[in-house]
């Protein structure tokens, strides 16, 4: 077969290359040697014929693969140069004389294997008729079922097409395993295909008319292929079961872009086609050329022409309107259609270049249906476009439900959900205040969290407030989301809760201890930033939000002296008592309590006292927890801040009494990590001092600006911004010990000891109290007497519960030992050990002892 120059470099791949350097006469050759990897039927088989065997590489291979001594005959209507250990002849298949010539080759042999790589392509071009290629694929099957013998294999060649299932339905008559194959050196675009048929069932009867192509390939109607759904539904592929299209072997259509103009079905050309070029062909094509050259003709619609298969609805769409323009360009729709060509169309859909009366060409007016028709079809693509653009939005809001679900079954964090433009309550959520309420963020809300920026003046910047109103929102939501989480997980963390016990031992100042107090941050906020809460009375109004209106009504007034409450509760420390210029104490004194200044944001816990010495017990207490926390991977920002250290009364008995109240309601929590460990060795050895680890927490940490961080967002960055003490060896081996410890005696274990323990006790005393009654109600002994006994059951069973173990004894094995069983004179337990062993055993013992002494 000629091969086209253009095409012939692309076919030498590494199999060419390969087939060379091993000096196989065909790249085939490696088919058979893949299909034969895949199955293994050339090792079994003794005697092969290769039908359609020229050049003969399949036969080299055979060849090469088979038992020596076998038989190998190959037939091709093409000659075969002779080669050795092979007979080879040249004749056509489909005629006896070849079965004649075969049957001469093979005497009383019988093939095991059948190969036929035989392809229609002799001469002529390579697409051939496929029916022919069945055809050839019957033949070789009728020639298999004379020669093969029983569990015979047939390997066949297939073209795809609409009959190759009939093909295969065949084989799976005649074999017992028929599987269909394509080895890799078989080049992807070609329709070929290999079957592998396996366990020849060698029937006695088979009626001619099985394997005729007259019968086997009858003809059944096919529907027609809706190409309109092709254009209009691209994404919607079906499957083609029954193979490739008759002839259809390149499966690559193109056609020029002028014809798609001109078509009367583009549609049609739309769905059928791969590329629409603008290529010059021949004697070149003028309307083609105009068409390159039109303005309309964009980029755009090049691109879409190269490839039709990859486009959507939408690039079909505009290659539909292009075509329309070009053709109002061309005339084809503005011609009047004179009579007599109307009549020569009439009832033809195609745009018919018709002769005038006048003799010039004039072109006929395709019918206005056709652009109604193309009018709905686009507005039908448009209406199933918003459709999907629909179930898409539908399909968004419902994986975010299952989100935030997700998050409030503890499976996700809040992070995780990632910021989203509208969040999870939809666009206009910002504020409605029965969604707010839905969510859990009326309660960040009373607390007066929702800040917006008072600006009038920036009025014009109104998308940037959108959006920040969009930020604020989505922060609100996530927060109130992620207090819901932090609730969860502090129900379940036992370290947190136990933490949340003993801030409510201390005084229940925990709203304090949590920080963003409303009126604190305000405040703060109102003077340091120059924002205020929303305006709520809008709010109130309309959904009689009362709590909120109530709290943020609340808040206290602006500082005179023009200090933040941050700035007012740092000055108010002893330090700064005896510096002139800072007056702020009456005012703080008579309006804020203390207490309330312990701001979470700065991280500093106020002490306007000097530290008592049982301060250390609580910065210990602080150190201990937070560091707890921070081994378990929890907050530490949230802990991040030093307890506060009470401040030191006058009546320091007052102040114990206090001290011990809060000792007894505060939960023991254990030093478990090795930090912790580490800061109590100091503390302990005099290393670190009290005052060093007050002023060691006046860190670049410590004085963090929080204000309006997201409460998650702190949590998050609180395990990082902490700073981190160093360990010593010691510490981390003490807890080290301590966990090996706990882990020798899971608290399970002993507790099911203690029972097993309290039971027998409790059976012991039964027995105990039966006896004794028996002993009691008998006539036969005095009372003395009953006493006695009863006094000795008493002692027995006092004795029986501290009963010790019995040791086990250690008995070498041999000597009269030897094979015994139960060595004389030894009762109880015993284990028998070799003399080595034991001697072994002892003089480690006797070391150790002297190492101890
Ligand atoms: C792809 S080639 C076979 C290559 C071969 N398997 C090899 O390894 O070298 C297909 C062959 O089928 C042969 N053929 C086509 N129709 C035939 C027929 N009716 N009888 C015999 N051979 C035929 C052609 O002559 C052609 O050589």
């Amino acid at each position: 077969m000629a091969i086209q120059k253009k095409h012939a470099k692309a076919r030498l791949d590494k199999y060419y290359y390969l087939a060379k350097e091993k000096g196989y006469r065909a790249r085939a050759a490696f088919k058979l040697i893949q299909l034969n990897k895949k199955y293994g039927f050339l090792q079994q088989s003794r005697c092969l014929i290769d039908l359609c065997a020229a050049p003969g590489s399949w036969m080299q291979v055979a060849a090469e693969t088979m038992p020596i001594k076998s038989l190998i005959v190959g037939v091709d209507l093409a000659p075969i140069r002779p080669m050795p250990k092979t007979i080879s002849f040249q004749g056509d298949i489909t005629t006896d004389k070849t079965r004649a010539i075969i049957r001469g080759h093979l005497k009383t042999w019988k093939a095991d294997t059948v190969v036929h790589d035989g392809a229609p392509n002799v001469g002529t071009a390579w697409v051939q008729d496929a029916f022919s290629q069945n055809e050839l694929v019957l033949c070789s099957l009728k020639l298999a079922t004379e020669f093969l013998a029983p569990n015979g294999t047939f390997v066949t060649k297939v073209f795809r097409s609409k009959d190759s299932a009939k093909l295969e339905w065949i084989f799976k008559q005649l074999f017992d395993k028929v599987e269909q194959t394509k080895p890799p050196s078989s080049r992807n675009v070609s329709a070929e295909t290999f079957y592998v048929c396996r366990g020849y069932k060698a029937p006695k009867h088979l009626d001619p008319k099985f394997l005729d192509s007259k019968y086997a390939f009858a003809e059944v109607e096919e529907a027609a292929v809706n190409m309109e759904a092709r254009v209009f539904n691209p994404e919607k592929k079906k499957r083609k079961r029954d193979g490739y299209d008759e002839g259809d072997w390149t499966q690559f259509h193109e056609a020029t872009a002028s014809e798609f103009v001109e078509a009367a079905d583009p549609i049609e050309m739309l769905g059928r086609l791969n590329r629409l070029h603008f290529r010059q062909e021949g004697a070149g094509d003028i309307a083609l050329a105009a068409l390159d050259k039109l303005p309309q003709t964009t980029e755009e619609v090049r691109l879409c022409c190269q490839d039709l298969k990859v486009l959507g609805r939408k690039e079909f769409k505009l290659l539909l309107r292009w075509r329309l323009k070009a053709r109002d360009i061309f005339g084809f729709r503005v011609k009047k259609e004179p009579a007599s060509a109307a009549a020569t169309v009439a009832g033809n859909k195609d745009d018919v270049i018709a002769e005038g009366a006048s003799g010039e060409e004039v072109a006929v007016l395709e019918p206005m249906d056709d652009e109604l028709r193309y009018q709905a079809e686009l507005q039908h693509m448009k209406e199933s476009q918003d459709k999907s653009k629909r179930k898409d939005r539908r399909k968004e809001n419902e994986r975010k439900q299952k989100e935030i679900v997700r998050m409030q079954m503890n499976m996700t964090t809040p992070s995780e959900i990632g910021i989203e433009a509208t969040g999870p309550e939809g666009a206009d959520a910002t504020f409605r205040l029965k969604d707010v309420d839905k969510t859990g963020i009326a309660k960040q809300l009373s607390r007066g969290r929702m800040h917006t920026a008072v600006e009038p003046e920036k009025k014009e910047e109104t998308e940037e407030e959108s959006e920040d109103e969009d930020g604020d929102r989505l922060e609100t939501e996530l927060d109130a989301m992620y207090q819901e989480y932090s609730e969860k997980r502090q129900d379940r963390d036992a370290k947190v809760k136990a933490k949340r016990l003993r801030i409510q031992a201390q005084g229940g100042e925990d709203e304090d201890f949590e920080g963003f107090s409303g009126d604190e941050d305000a405040a703060a906020e109102s003077s340091d930033d120059g924002l205020t809460e929303d305006d709520d009375d809008e709010l109130s109004d309309e959904d009689g939000e009362d709590a909120l209106m109530t709290d943020l009504a609340e808040r206290p007034a602006p500082r005179k002296d023009g200090l933040t409450t941050r700035a007012a509760t740092f000055f108010q420390q002893d330090l700064f008592k005896d510096i002139g210029g800072i007056d702020i104490g009456a005012e703080s004194d008579g309006e804020e309590d203390p207490k309330d200044t312990t701001e979470r944001d700065s991280g500093i816990d106020v002490d306007s006292g000097s530290p008592s010495p049982d301060d250390e017990e609580s910065t210990f207490a602080a150190f201990d927890d937070d560091d707890s926390e921070a081994g378990d991977n929890s907050d530490a920002s949230s802990t991040g801040s030093i307890e506060e250290v009470p401040t030191v009364d006058a009546d320091s008995s007052e102040w114990a009494d206090e001290e011990e109240e809060q000792d007894k309601s505060r939960p023991s929590i254990d030093i478990i990590t090795a930090e912790a460990m580490t800061l109590a060795h100091q503390l302990a050895t005099g290393k670190v001092t009290k005052q060093q680890l007050l002023d060691d927490n006046f860190n670049k940490y410590s004085l963090r600006d929080v204000d309006g961080l997201p409460e998650w967002f702190l949590d998050d960055e609180g395990k990082h911004s902490r700073r981190h003490r160093p360990i010593t060896a010691a510490a981390a081996q003490a807890i080290k010990e301590k966990q090996r410890a706990l882990n020798a005696r899971p608290i399970k274990k002993v507790r099911e000891a203690k029972a097993r323990k309290t039971f027998r006790a409790a059976r012991r005393l039964e027995k105990l109290k039966k006896k004794s009654e028996g002993l009691a109600e008998g006539d036969d002994l005095s009372e003395k007497d009953k006493g006695r006994e009863i006094g000795k059951l008493m002692a027995k069973a006092k004795k029986g519960s501290s009963k010790k173990k019995q040791p086990v004894r250690v008995v070498v094995a041999g000597g009269s030992n030897k094979g015994k069983g139960r060595p004389r004179g030894v009762k109880g337990k015993y284990k028998m050990v070799d003399k080595r062993l034991k001697t072994d055993v002892r003089a480690e013992k006797r070391l150790k002892k002297k190492i101890k002494g």
